[in-house]
Formats: structure tokens, C-alpha cells, sequence
């Protein structure tokens, strides 16, 4: 269940007071997500979706609305926030952070491979998206890299195995010598997964989700993509899906020089980095927190497989 706070009608129509988007007509549950209350909110002038932000504090939240905001100016299909009257993105409802933003059409295609042609948009997609992000004033360093991949793997060493602590301390150990700030980046979304990304056919009319977005190599925004669309059962690089996400990215990005020698680095620690997130969740699931653990499993088999270049 993904709606945790219920919103009544007259809350609602007061709440809508403070927009230009009309009457609400109807008010209904999203069932998917699991960290913020989703909800289709139709009124007299269309369809948006309204969130009710159930984690993040109100002071983190208008970073990813002005991102989302700037990239759909720039041509990214992305939630395009709506405005109050007054101008602000943010607003509060039911005591809870609260923001419209555009409904985008489509759907994803979780739950089975993404076709060619789908994995072709996703790469000319995510180097558009970079690149609108160039100019994108504000700056926020990414909040999981490298510090917290140390501050999380010391906390897990009680909870895991001898043996999994040594393969995390190892990658740490790779990682510690890559310097991936020294790579060009800038914006990167950070968690674009399937379930992140709407297709309409084999075009894709939306992104979503943008709340582990921050700064950081574009490369290893490319990587979190190649590990969560082009990973076959076993962990391994699907050979015809993973080339072609490369070669649309780079098509529209080209890349430099010192970029792809690090592109397994990359992979490596974009793996580590959901594994670690997924043991995080297992293992420290806060009694009444919205937590939802995916299988941590599966991306220690993605590391496995690219610390042996596969
Ligand atoms: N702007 C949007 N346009 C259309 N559908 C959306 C939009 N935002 C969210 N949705 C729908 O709502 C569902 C839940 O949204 P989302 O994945 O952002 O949930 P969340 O709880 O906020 O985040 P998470 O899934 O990371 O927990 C999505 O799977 C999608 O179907
Ligand atoms: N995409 C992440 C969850 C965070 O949204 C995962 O699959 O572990």
C-alpha cells in the first residue's frame, strides 16, 4: 500500500485554493512507489499527480523540484512541477510536505527485457538529460557516493557474513583509487531504473523519481542504467542490450578520453552502491519506517559478475 496518508475533500479543495488548476473532480490512490503518498489528482483543467512526501524533510524536497522543473524546460520528459498562485513548488498538506506536478503519460515496462529500440531511447535519453543538466544553477553532491558506500558498509560488518564483508572491503579498497570526480558530470539522476522510466511504444514519455539525483560522473549514471536494464538472471551483461545502450549514450555524448577505461570501474561501484543500499534496508528496516527491501541478492550477483569484467 503506497498511500499513507489519506486526504480528505475539504483538505483537498482548500489545498487547491492556493493553484490556477481548477476543481478537483477526483481524488485516487497510486498503488505503485512505496516512499511518498501518489496520487491521480483529476481536476476541471486535466490530470496531475499530487504527492504527499512521507520521507524527505521539506528543506531537501525543492532541489528535485527546480531539477525536475529546469530539465522539462530544457525538453526532458520529466514531472514538470506546478506553481501556486504566490509561485512556490512546495507547498504543505495534512502537515506533510506536498507538490503537484504534471502526470505523464505512458507506462514502464517492468517485469520483462527492455526491446532494442527501448534500450536506444534510454541512451539517447540519459545523454540528453546530462546535458540539459549543464545549466542547471544549483549544485548538490551526490549523498551516496563513496563517503556513504564506507559509512554504510561499517555499519552492515556486524550483519553480514566474513565473506561479503571481505568482497565489499575489497571493492572499497578498488574504489578508493578511482577517481571518478575527475571524470565529466554534473546532474545525474542516479536510480533510473525501469520502473522509473514510461514508454509510450518505443518512445519514452516520461522520467520519474528524481529524489537520488545530485552531482556526480555522468559515466556512473550510465553504469546504474547498464547494471538494472541489461543484467540477464545471472548477473551477466546482456550482449546485445548493453552494447546498444552504449552506443546511443555516446552518440549523443561523446565521451572522453579517460571515460571508457573506467566504464567496468564504474559498473563495479554503481553495483556496490545498490547492494549496499538493498543490505541497508534489510538490515535496518526502522520499526514503523516506510522501508520496502528489494533483493539485495541480486546486485551482489551484478558485482560478482562485473569484478570479472562481465
Ligand atoms: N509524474 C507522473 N506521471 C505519471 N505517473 C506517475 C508520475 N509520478 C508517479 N507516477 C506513478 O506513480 C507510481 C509511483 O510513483 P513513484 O515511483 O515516484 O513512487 P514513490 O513512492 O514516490 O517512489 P519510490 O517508487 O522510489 O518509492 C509510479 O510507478 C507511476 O506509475
Ligand atoms: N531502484 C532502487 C530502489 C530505490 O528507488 C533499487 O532497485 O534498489
Amino acid at each position: 500500500m503506497s498511500v499513507y496518508t489519506n486526504v480528505s475533500g475539504p483538505e483537498l479543495a482548500r489545498f487547491l485554493q492556493d493553484y490556477d488548476l481548477g476543481k478537483a473532480l477526483a481524488l485516487t490512490g497510486i498503488s505503485a512507489g512505496v516512499e511518498n503518498s501518489n496520487y491521480f489528482l483529476d481536476t476541471d483543467q486535466g490530470r496531475f499527480i499530487l504527492t504527499l512526501f512521507e520521507r524527505l524533510p521539506a528543506d531537501k524536497i525543492p532541489y528535485f523540484l527546480d531539477l525536475t522543473d529546469w530539465l522539462s524546460s530544457q525538453g526532458i520528459p520529466c514531472p514538470r512541477p506546478m506553481h501556486t498562485c504566490s509561485g512556490r513548488s512546495l507547498n504543505t498538506l495534512c502537515g506533510k510536505p506536498a507538490a503537484i506536478v504534471q502526470c505523464l503519460q505512458g507506462q514502464s515496462i517492468e517485469g520483462r527485457a527492455a526491446t532494442l529500440m527501448e534500450i536506444r531511447a534510454l541512451g539517447a535519453l540519459l545523454a540528453k538529460m546530462h546535458k540539459a543538466g549543464e545549466e542547471f544553477p544549483q549544485r548538490h553532491p551526490n549523498p551516496a557516493g563513496f563517503a556513504w558506500m564506507e559509512t554504510t558498509a561499517r555499519h552492515l560488518v556486524p550483519h553480514l557474513d566474513p565473506q561479503d564483508n571481505w568482497i565489499i572491503a575489497d571493492e572499497l579498497a578498488y574504489q578508493s583509487q578511482i577517481h571518478r570526480e575527475t571524470l565529466p558530470g554534473g546532474v545525474i539522476h542516479a536510480d533510473l531504473f525501469p520502473d522509473n522510466v514510461l514508454f509510450t511504444g518505443e518512445q519514452i514519455s516520461g522520467t520519474i523519481d528524481f529524489y537520488y539525483a545530485g552531482d556526480d560522473a555522468w559515466l556512473y549514471d550510465l553504469a546504474v542504467v547498464a547494471n538494472s536494464w541489461c543484467a540477464l538472471p545471472d548477473g551477466k551483461l546482456d550482449p546485445a542490450l548493453s552494447p546498444a545502450l552504449w552506443e546511443a549514450y555516446v552518440a549523443a555524448r561523446p565521451l572522453r578520453v579517460d571515460e571508457a577505461p573506467l566504464w567496468f570501474a564504474m559498473l563495479r561501484v554503481a553495483a556496490l552502491r545498490f547492494w549496499l543500499l538493498r543490505l541497508d534496508a534489510v538490515h535496518f528496516r526502522r520499526p514503523g519506517a516506510i522501508t520496502f527491501c528489494k533483493d539485495p541478492e541480486e546486485y551482489r550477483r551484478i558485482l560478482l559478475q562485473r569484478r570479472q569484467g562481465l
